[in-house]
């Protein structure tokens, strides 16, 4: 039998007064692709940082591979929306892939080991872009920029990849690259993908979660009109991307 990756047991999460996720459940196994959907301000990215244990959680519980989040957090490789990160900062695409192998409880005299270059350049070979090691981050095009945060993620060595929306921003073709990269990547760890991009999601998915504050579906990557009008509060067509 599959080992449970992330348990949600009924959880509920608030900003102050505000309820954003309410009393989600769910379990995604080792292996899968979820993939969560749903409109503006649906709860999506807070989910997700509630996996990773950036936010506590009001009520309910989650467990990754069967512990409590802290425990967990250091198998777990995170790809922010690309809005939260700063494209001005003075950094090259290699330090900011480094960042990803920063260990907790780092001295003021901290510096990284060959070992640490080494894994991530492989990460930076494996989305493609080891050629773009030196760049400035502000040189890069929008494409590149997701491949090499995608490259941060991984040289955590995760099990589990988390994406928050990973091809907002970009074009046609680097979107593709990006989806292909996913299914190549998905070989090897589980991955939990956050998109607007409705037809991509519902083809190359394994699972799938309908999110509006509560879990509108959870299931087969089957998208329905009904669950869709359901989920977004009118008809929508399966076609593009729904921001
Ligand atoms: N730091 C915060 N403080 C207060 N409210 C917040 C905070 N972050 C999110 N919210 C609110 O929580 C709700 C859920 O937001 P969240 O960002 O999780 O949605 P989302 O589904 O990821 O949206 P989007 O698709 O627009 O990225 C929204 O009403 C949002 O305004």
């Amino acid at each position: 039998m599959k080992q449970t990756a992330v348990h949600i047991e009924d959880v509920s999460v608030y900003y102050d007064q505000n309820l954003a996720v309410s009393r989600v459940s769910l379990d995604i196994e080792e292996g899968d692709y979820l993939g969560i959907i749903g409109p503006n301000g649906g709860g999506k990215t807070t989910l997700l940082k509630a996996i990773l244990g950036l936010i506590p959680v009001n009520s309910g519980k989650i467990e990754i591979y069967g512990k409590r989040i802290n425990k967990g957090r250091k198998i777990m490789g995170y790809v922010p929306q690309m809005s939260a990160v700063d494209k001005r900062f003075p950094i090259s695409v290699m330090e900011v892939v480094l960042t990803g192998r920063l260990k907790q409880g780092i001295s003021p005299f901290f510096s990284f080991r060959a070992e640490d270059r080494k894994k991530a350049y492989e990460a930076l070979e494996k989305v493609g872009i080891q050629h773009l090691a030196d760049r400035q981050i502000s040189a890069l095009s929008g494409g590149e920029f997701q491949r090499m945060l995608i490259a941060r993620a991984l040289a955590v060595e995760p099990r589990l990849l988390i994406l928050d929306e990973p091809t907002a921003s970009v074009d046609v073709s680097s979107r593709a690259q990006i989806y292909n990269l996913l299914d190549e990547l998905n070989k090897d760890m589980t991955i939990i993908l956050v998109s607007h991009d409705l037809l991509a999601v519902s083809s190359r998915v394994s699972k799938l979660a309908c999110l509006n504050e509560g879990l509108i579906y959870w299931g087969n990557p089957e998208l329905s009109e009904e669950i869709l009008t359901r989920l977004y509060g009118c008809p929508v067509e399966m076609g593009g991307a729904i921001h």
